[in-house]
């Protein structure tokens, strides 16, 4: 029996991954899980009891989870990448477009109108010209990131007749294959600042990226850039993004992350963190996390971490040790030399690191029963460098 806890609503497609199946049950109330999924809920200082085996964010941003804290302990944090880029991607170009047209202000203006009578239609054509805004068309997109999100953002930009240049040192050969060949490549932040109208972002929050929007790189940038904020606020160093705004430098700022400082800042457009806020995408990152968790839980495969390599085997049933540990010589000999220590024999095995970590399936080919299973944890997992081991 598997207990999985959720910390946030979690699309019932989701839910029934685990509610159909009797080896299962959803508590969130329980103290000791063996897995908890969860879409933004803060987990930093939340105190995890030693069962938790799996956390899984049903969604791409895993800054709300301690991850390197879970390395070390040995449990696995999964997301759900690509599962809600569909969404995200809509939402950014319908706001690009959107307040590119003022739409957001006129629309705010024309309702406090209301009580006019007989006067609205004469105030509404008087008033119309303080909203005149631009076409995108011809215009240059700068995209920080392309991953499931930007990729699909920058290919449907060049679509509306915009001029695409993204930068993405990191991008994976799966999109790069996926990317019109019309994207220019920026060698440069300082290449995509310098040449962009509107400024889009789709990189995760780390140390590298948070605070890249300040005062230094808005001084690279075109009088007047509207930026998109999809990402995460703290990519943006509020005091000199309100600074920029309140100069005319940045246009308009348009974020999914309000606060009450970013509230107060003139010409922005605040969002309710709607970008993954779709029916379809709040299924597919529910079902896509449920159905890792299961796999996981159930044969100790690992599909989509973020923190453990990616590692399966075919489940064939057979007994099976699923080790973590650090990523040091000699590991895979310990536990086989435990194993061949009660005469057990190896039908199969994988071994693959990540950093400093590495993950170690091994299928026993002989039948043993459970009581060898207690002696199999205990022994393995007192080799040195073993971080937890499960016997399968
Ligand atoms: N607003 C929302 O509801 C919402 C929904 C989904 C994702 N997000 C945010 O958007 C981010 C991106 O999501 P995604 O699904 O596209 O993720 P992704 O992992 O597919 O793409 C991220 C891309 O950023 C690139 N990258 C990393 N560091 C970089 C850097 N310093 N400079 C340039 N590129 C860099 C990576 O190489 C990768 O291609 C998430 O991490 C999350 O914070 C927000
Ligand atoms: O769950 C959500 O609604 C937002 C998810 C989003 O921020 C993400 O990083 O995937």
């Amino acid at each position: 029996m598997f207990t999985i806890k959720t910390l946030n609503a979690i699309a019932e497609v989701g839910l029934n991954v685990f509610k159909n199946n009797d080896n299962y049950t959803i508590d969130n109330d329980a103290q000791a899980p063996d897995a908890i999924v969860l879409r933004s809920y803060n987990m930093h200082n939340m105190e995890l009891d030693t069962n938790v085996k799996a956390v899984a964010r049903a969604g791409a941003g895993v800054n709300n989870i301690p991850v390197n804290e879970y390395t070390e302990k040995g449990i696995v944090v999964f997301n759900t990448p690509g599962a809600n880029a569909n969404a995200v991607k809509e939402l950014v170009l319908t706001t690009l477009m959107a307040s590119s047209r003022n739409l957001f202000a006129g629309i705010q203006w024309t309702k406090g109108l209301e009580g006019k009578g007989e006067e609205v239609p004469k105030l509404v054509e008087a008033g119309k010209k303080q909203f005149v805004g631009k076409e995108i068309k011809g215009k240059t997109l700068g995209i920080i990131g392309l991953g499931a999100i930007g990729a699909r953002v920058a290919n449907d930009a060049l679509r509306l007749d915009m001029d695409v240049i993204g930068y993405d040192p990191f991008i994976s050969v799966d999109i790069a294959w996926n990317l019109s060949r019309n994207v220019q490549r920026a060698m440069s932040l300082e290449e995509l600042y310098a040449k962009a109208d509107y400024i889009t972002v789709h990189v995760p929050f780390t140390k590298d990226t948070g605070g890249m929007f300040n005062k230094d790189s808005f001084a690279i940038m075109k009088d007047g850039v509207h930026i998109l904020n999809f990402s995460r606020g703290e990519l943006v160093n509020e005091d000199d993004m309100a600074e920029a705004l309140e100069s005319g430098k940045v246009g308009k700022y348009i974020t999914d992350f309000p606060n009450e400082k970013v509230l107060k800042m003139p010409n922005c457009v605040c969002i309710p963190h709607l970008g993954a806020s779709t029916a379809e995408s709040e299924e597919n990152c529910a079902i896509m996390a449920a159905h890792q968790v299961k796999e996981f839980l159930e044969t100790g495969n690992i599909v989509n971490s973020v923190n453990f390599p990616n590692a399966s085997l075919p489940y064939t049933g057979k007994r099976r040790v699923a080790a973590f540990h650090q990523n040091v010589k000699g590991m895979v000999g310990q536990i086989t030399a435990v194993l061949s220590n009660y005469d057990l024999n190896i039908a199969d095995m994988v071994n693959r690191s990540r950093g400093d970590y590495a993950y170690t399936i091994i299928d026993i080919d002989n039948k043993f029963n459970g009581d060898l299973t207690p002696a199999l944890e205990e022994n393995i997992g007192k080799i040195p460098g073993m971080v937890n081991v499960r016997i399968i």
